[in-house]
């Protein structure tokens, strides 16, 4: 038998990831893989524009006047992968490549998820992430970093 096969984290984290590929943004591009108790993907998502909202009438830009830079407009891969849930997502876990904001935090917690695996956390420290972890901490919403699918995927795809 295999015994170097991809644990259920490196899986959903990697689905993660693939979804992340997806984004336009240039700079930042986030995934998010939604699992329930059963290891069943109930919702995945990506950052992206609303539907019906072109990618290429809006800006991507990160700095200038708020209207001309995409922070107005875009749609974090969290909400994405919440709207695009198919059942309840209560007592799920959701997998992201990015340690979620303080809205998306927000969301996480009101629709029941109870832990976040998280790949990259590049913006600890700032307001927003220690209001993030301040949420979670007090909601008891468990979270944890995963970096081994990096590893993982960089050798399985040298072969
Ligand atoms: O929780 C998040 N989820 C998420 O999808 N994003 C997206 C929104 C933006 O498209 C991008 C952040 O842009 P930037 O890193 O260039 O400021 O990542 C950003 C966060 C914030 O950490
Ligand atoms: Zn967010």
């Amino acid at each position: 038998m295999r015994e170097d096969y991809i644990s259920w984290d490196d899986y959903f984290m990697g689905v993660a990831k693939l979804s992340a590929l997806r984004s336009k943004d240039q700079n930042t591009q986030v995934g998010a893989c939604i699992v329930n108790p059963d290891k069943r993907i109930v919702g995945i998502g990506y950052n992206g524009l609303p539907v019906g909202c072109n990618d290429r009438d809006f800006p991507w830009e990160r700095k200038g006047d708020f209207l001309d830079t995409k922070y107005p407009y875009v749609v974090h891969a969290e909400p994405n992968a919440i709207l695009n849930s198919t059942t309840s997502l209560k007592d799920c876990r959701i997998y992201v490549t990015l340690f979620p904001c303080n809205e998306c935090t927000k969301l996480i917690i009101q629709s029941g998820i109870r832990e976040i695996i998280y790949m990259e956390d590049k913006y600890n420290g700032s307001k927003e992430n220690v209001a993030a972890k301040r949420m979670l901490d007090s909601a008891k919403v468990k979270y944890r970093e995963l970096h081994r699918i990096d590893v993982y995927l960089k050798s399985e795809l040298s072969k």
